[in-house]
């Protein structure tokens, strides 16, 4: 299949469904097998690139509508947005590009808008350097939004949280396509086994600073995927301040471990590992779906002291068993990982956040009752929204006497510590996921 068209329907898809744009976009490829590499590499270009430029695309593409960029059409605005980004930011020569989204419009999805997307894209070609940003002296946050495709009610909390210039540092690292990261699973192999294993098919390879574990893949020659060693369970993709979180709980073999929000098990892996397979692992989550993959990964990764529930953490038992270390890696807006995965900006309101602190109040409650007296739990998310972290535990604070917060620095994560006592990565700072950790002590 044409890549523009992969890139359309992907899009498209995403509009309607809540799935995950790495599992949407996967699928898709996966369905055009036969598609050549280049083709597969400019259509996820294409989809990236789209939604990581959205707002600044339609930015650019308004002055050359009669109607406004809201009434048009979804299949229309999505052409449109790609004719937008393909002129920006590839190199296709500007006529071969208008072509291909009129043929594209022909081919079906906006047959009765080829003669807008022409002239749209042509207006863009010949208009483009008389289009001007908002201006950043009279409205910096307009500016900022508009400039980083982020959304003005998330600029707004970037800069009332932490001002004009760290905002502005935020938002430009989110613009920029992160090298992909994978944990070295020492259950089955080691990280300088895997950079042996690994180094025909990246440029360069490296350890990350927050974790020595953690190997950071430049100039890979395909997708992450198809490296070597990920059947035999050698490695798993994972951020650098995912890896951290769960080694600031500080679990040992043979003591009794619960990952109350275990998703597909990234941490749950990491957890067994610390744990060299010895003690008790429970992961807990309530998605049939994620459920199944990470029975599977924990198959992949060699982990043999895991049972798996299904079940949602805030409704369990709490007398079935009391546990030394109780991850809580709760539902959260996943604001700190647009970066990575561009779709969340434009998939969250700004009502979220407070949303999901109640969940991750109830969860966190439940948490306590299970954790044994002297234990220690680890609440973490990634976002950096106030209402979803440091509320959430000072408000838990204040109910449970009985806890304190516990700031647990090693030599990777000294730096990550706020004067506050949690736990906070950023991704112009660490090159990372945006992570917040508060470690929690429970009186013996
Ligand atoms: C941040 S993700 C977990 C990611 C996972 N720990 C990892 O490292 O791959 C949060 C998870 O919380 C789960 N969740 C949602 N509601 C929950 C509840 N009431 N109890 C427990 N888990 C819940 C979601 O299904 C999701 O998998």
């Amino acid at each position: 299949m044409e890549p523009r068209r992969l890139a359309f329907d992907t899009l498209l898809r995403l509009e309607k469904t809540p799935q995950r744009l790495e599992t949407v976009l996967n699928r898709n490829l996966a369905a055009h097998a036969k598609a050549q590499p280049r083709d597969r590499a400019l259509a996820t270009n294409l989809v990236y690139g789209v939604l990581r430029n959205r707002l600044y695309l339609d930015h650019l593409l308004k002055p050359f509508l009669r109607q406004s960029l809201e009434s048009l059409d979804l299949p229309v605005l999505l052409i449109l947005r790609l004719g937008a980004y393909e002129q920006e930011f590839l190199s296709t020569p500007t006529f071969a590009s208008v072509n291909a989204y009129v043929e594209l419009a022909k081919k079906g999805p906006a047959k009765k808008a080829k003669g807008l997307v022409n002239a749209c894209l042509r207006g863009l070609d010949r208009g483009r350097k008389k289009v001007k940003l908002p201006n950043s002296e009279t409205n910096l946050n307009q500016w900022l939004s508009v400039r980083y495709s982020h959304p003005l009610w998330l600029v707004n909390e970037l800069v009332s949280l932490w001002g004009e210039q760290e905002a502005q540092s935020w938002c430009e690292a989110n613009q920029e396509k992160p090298a992909p990261t994978i944990r070295a699973n020492t259950l089955k192999t080691s990280p300088q086994v895997l950079t042996g294993l690994l180094a025909d098919h990246a440029k360069e390879i490296t350890s990350h600073t927050l974790d020595p574990q953690v190997l950071v893949l430049k100039g890979l020659k395909g997708g992450v995927m198809s490296l070597p060693g990920f059947d035999e369970g050698f490695w798993q993709a994972q951020d650098p301040a995912a890896t951290c979180v769960t080694r600031l709980l500080g679990v040992e073999p043979g003591m009794r471990v619960l990952d109350l929000c275990a998703g597909a098990g990234g941490k749950s892996g990491h957890l067994a590992e610390l744990m060299k397979n010895q003690g008790q692992l429970v992961c807990v989550d309530p998605s049939a779906g994620r459920v199944k993959a990470l029975k599977e990964n924990l198959a992949r990764l060699g982990v043999k002291n895991a049972r798996v529930l299904k079940a949602e953490a805030d409704k369990l038992d709490a007398k079935q068993m009391l546990y030394d270390r109780i991850l809580i890696d709760a539902p959260c807006s996943g604001l700190g990982v647009i970066g990575r995965r561009p779709d969340l900006r434009w998939r969250r309101s700004s009502q979220d956040p407070k949303r999901l602190a109640l969940l991750q109040s109830e969860i966190l409650v439940k948490a306590a009752e299970m954790l044994c007296p002297g234990g220690a739990a680890l609440y973490c998310t990634c976002t950096m929204m106030p209402e979803e972290n440091k509320e959430v535990i000072e408000s838990f604070l204040q109910s449970h006497p009985e806890f304190s917060l516990e700031p647990a620095p090693d030599e990777y994560t000294k730096d990550c510590w706020t004067k506050d006592g949690f736990f906070r990565t950023m991704p112009h700072r660490q090159k990372s996921d945006a992570f917040f950790a508060a470690r929690l002590r429970k009186k013996a």
